[in-house]
């Protein structure tokens, strides 16, 4: 379910007239996602979608999520626009929330990832982050490094009910990977969150890369460790699938460079995603309620893939 703003079919009529792109046909809440009210809204012109921003996405951060999709839309990447109504605005206001009207795009995401469309999503992240070469502005990771211990904290000892010792043990390799954090690599607007539910597909053919509301400026390289520790295991975090991680790098490689020492920081990177996502997942699965409808998704996951970084260099 992700649909906890209910928007009447008046005042969605009332919001498309600010619009030239048609009138109300239908709409219907989308259910993936957890983080936005969605819906796919069908007007006499065209579809689009609806976000609504929910309390987890600040609206003084949205002007730097849309200028980042306007940048990256320009230089020819699939990202979905806001589309402004006719005084320019993109930002509006309804059933009480910040909501914007988007371009759809059309695809699937994948589930279980070919080594093919690994390439084609590896290549995707490169091309953008070579169209984010030149986006100048910035917005400080709200989950970058600097946060993970201060989160483990607040996860407190109840921690511990998701698996007997597991705060001991994060706390133990939080220091040993914040200890070899680097501190020197190129930094830039980067994704953080580029999962396989982020990336549309239509056979081997990226056609949209969506979810831009964890964007923020942070270790470049980071990115692509992030979308490593997400594509190239099955959803336990149990199996490593050597071919898929391979793609994702060649991919990646064939539209932007990694330098020596990126390359060489990868693994440490790695790490440190996997910790940010044990650190998020477990922070949600102590604090949301066992029915609640929202789905929990898996803390150990995320450990079991950091025990697999630790214990080999998978990029090698
Ligand atoms: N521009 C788009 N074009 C087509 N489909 C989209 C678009 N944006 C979102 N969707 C659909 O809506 C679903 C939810 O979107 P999204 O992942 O952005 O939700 P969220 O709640 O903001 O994020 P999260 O995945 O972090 O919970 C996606 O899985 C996708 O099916
Ligand atoms: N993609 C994240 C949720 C959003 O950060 C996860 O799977 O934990």
């Amino acid at each position: 379910m992700a649909v906890y703003t209910q928007v009447s079919a008046e005042a969605l009529g009332t919001f498309l007239a600010r619009y030239d792109q048609g009138v109300l046909v239908s709409a219907k809440g989308i259910a993936e996602g957890v983080q936005n009210s969605n819906y796919l809204v069908e007007t006499t012109a065209d579809r689009f979608i609806l976000t609504l921003y929910e309390e987890w996405t600040s609206t003084d951060d949205l002007p730097f999520f849309l200028a980042m999709l306007d940048h990256l839309a320009a230089a020819g990447n699939p990202v979905p626009r806001a589309l402004p109504d006719r005084d320019g605005l993109a930002i509006q206001q309804l059933a009480g929330r910040s909501a914007c009207l988007i371009e759809f795009l059309t695809g699937v995401s994948v589930s279980h990832p070919t080594p093919a469309q690994a390439r084609a999503a590896g290549a995707a992240m490169g091309q953008l982050h070579a169209g984010l070469a030149d986006f100048a502005p910035t917005r400080a990771n709200p989950l970058g490094a600097d946060t993970w211990r201060p989160l483990l904290e607040r996860c407190g000892a109840g921690i511990d009910t998701i698996a007997p010792g597991l705060f001991a043990r994060i706390e133990a390799a939080l220091a040993r990977v914040l200890a070899q954090w680097p501190r020197d690599l190129p930094v830039a607007a980067i994704h953080t969150d580029l999962f396989p539910d982020n990336v549309l597909m239509l056979g081997d053919r990226v056609t949209g890369v969506i979810d831009f509301y964890f964007a923020c400026t942070d270790i470049r390289a980071y990115d692509l460790a992030v979308m490593h520790s997400a594509w190239a295991f099955d959803a336990t975090g149990e199996r490593y699938d050597p071919a898929i991680g391979a793609a994702l790098i060649a991919g990646y490689e064939s539209r932007f460079a990694l330098s020596e020492a990126e390359r060489a920081a990868l693994p440490i990177l790695a790490q440190g995603a996997c910790l940010r996502f044990l650190l998020t997942r477990a922070w949600d699965w102590v604090n949301t309620p066992a029915d609640a409808l929202v789905t929990r998704k898996d803390p150990l996951a995320y450990w079991r893939r950091l025990e697999a970084y630790l214990k080999d260099d998978l990029f090698a």
